[in-house]
């Protein structure tokens, strides 16, 4: 498969004013981006993650020209982004939360049209890929309103059909489901499932839903302080990260002493002794429940899968308090310039 995104040492740095002093402030230079290396394979589904200024906007905005690099190389879709900008922009489709290629007074059906010859789409092509977002992102009850009259869902179910009516080969999405109602959260995440599943398309989105990431992306790149800190599945990240899966037993009588069980240590006590939560580490189901089944009746047992909320926010709290090789030091009182 072609990596249809190669980084290599990428780095941005910012000019930050920083307190020096009581009065004073000077200038510093601090990096957003520290060195990320980036793969990404043609049809590929990324979540790329990270706490707040972790580094994530920027990382997409020098994968799209918006920002020239400090260091290092990039080259999407075999192209330069800030030098071959108006050739990539051909190439590949932006959502960004904040920012919007519709024409604000128009109403969206002519913001499409405007896009075509925008991006010199072949009519045919064009009516197309229109009438397949029209289906999937059920647009057309607001197809005639002008843009600024949309709720910020309708209006962001308009800009990935902006972003995709000239059939780019990479899709940039920098929280597309951010502030959307259950509705159009739906209704995108559905929609970009979709396209996944086409796998003509390549998919790089930013979230803080980390069910986004759930629901779309096979691969997840995890980053802190400009620096990657975890690169793969959401499975090698629970496995990384130790999460574990739990099975809840609910007993009839509650035993004297819950029983110690070999590769399932026992996480917690509820239900007035009637339920043992048991992680289950090397220990299989089947050895656990019969170990419980022998304490007397069991009502019910279920399997509480681990929660990639938890293990995320166990990760970024390893590398605030510095737990990681990766992980830099801020500079305090920073503000950016
Ligand atoms: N133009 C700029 N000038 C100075 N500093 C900047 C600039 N743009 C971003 N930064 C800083 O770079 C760091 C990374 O910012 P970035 O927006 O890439 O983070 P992010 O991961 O996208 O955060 P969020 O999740 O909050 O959107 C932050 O500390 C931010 O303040």
């Amino acid at each position: 498969m072609t990596d249809v995104i190669v980084a290599e040492g990428l780095r941005k740095e910012f000019t930050v004013r920083v307190r020096a002093g009581r009065l004073r402030r000077e200038k510093r230079r601090v990096a957003a981006v520290d060195g990320v290396d980036l793969r990404v394979a043609r049809g590929e589904m990324l979540g790329y993650i990270g706490p707040n200024g972790a580094g994530k906007s920027t990382t997409l905005k020098m994968l799209t020209g918006v920002l020239m690099p400090s260091a290092g190389e990039v080259r999407v879709c075999g192209l330069r982004p800030v030098a071959e900008r108006t050739r990539l922009a051909l190439r590949i489709g932006v959502v960004f939360g904040q920012r919007s290629q519709l024409w604000w007074d128009l109403p969206l059906r002519d913001s499409f049209a405007l896009l075509r010859h925008v991006y010199r789409v072949p009519a045919d092509a064009h009516a197309a890929r229109l009438r397949r977002c029209r289906s999937l992102l059920d647009l057309d009850a607001f197809l005639d309103v002008p843009v600024r009259q949309l709720s910020l869902g309708q209006r962001m179910r308009g800009e990935l059909t902006a972003a995709l009516l000239h059939g780019p080969e990479v899709l940039f999405l920098d929280e597309p489901t951010i502030g959307l109602d259950v509705v159009s959260r739906q209704a995108v995440r559905g929609f970009l499932a979709e396209l996944g599943r086409a796998g003509d398309t390549t998919l790089v989105l930013t979230t803080h839903d980390l069910a986004d990431i759930e629901r779309l992306c096979a691969r997840l790149v995890v980053v802190d302080h400009g620096r990657v800190v975890h690169d793969g599945s959401i499975a090698e990240l629970h496995r990384r990260y130790g999460s574990r899966r739990l099975l809840v037993a609910d007993l009839e009588t509650a035993p004297a002493r819950p029983p110690a069980l070999p590769g399932a240590p026992l996480e917690r006590v509820e239900a007035d002794g009637h339920r043992l939560v048991y992680a289950l580490e090397s220990a299989g189901v089947a050895d656990v429940v019969a170990a419980l089944a022998g304490l007397g009746a069991l009502r019910d047992v279920s399997i509480v899968e681990p929660d990639i909320e938890d293990v995320v926010a166990r990760l970024y709290r390893r590398e605030d308090q510095g737990c990681s090789i990766t992980s830099t030091a801020k500079v305090p009182g920073a503000s950016a310039s």
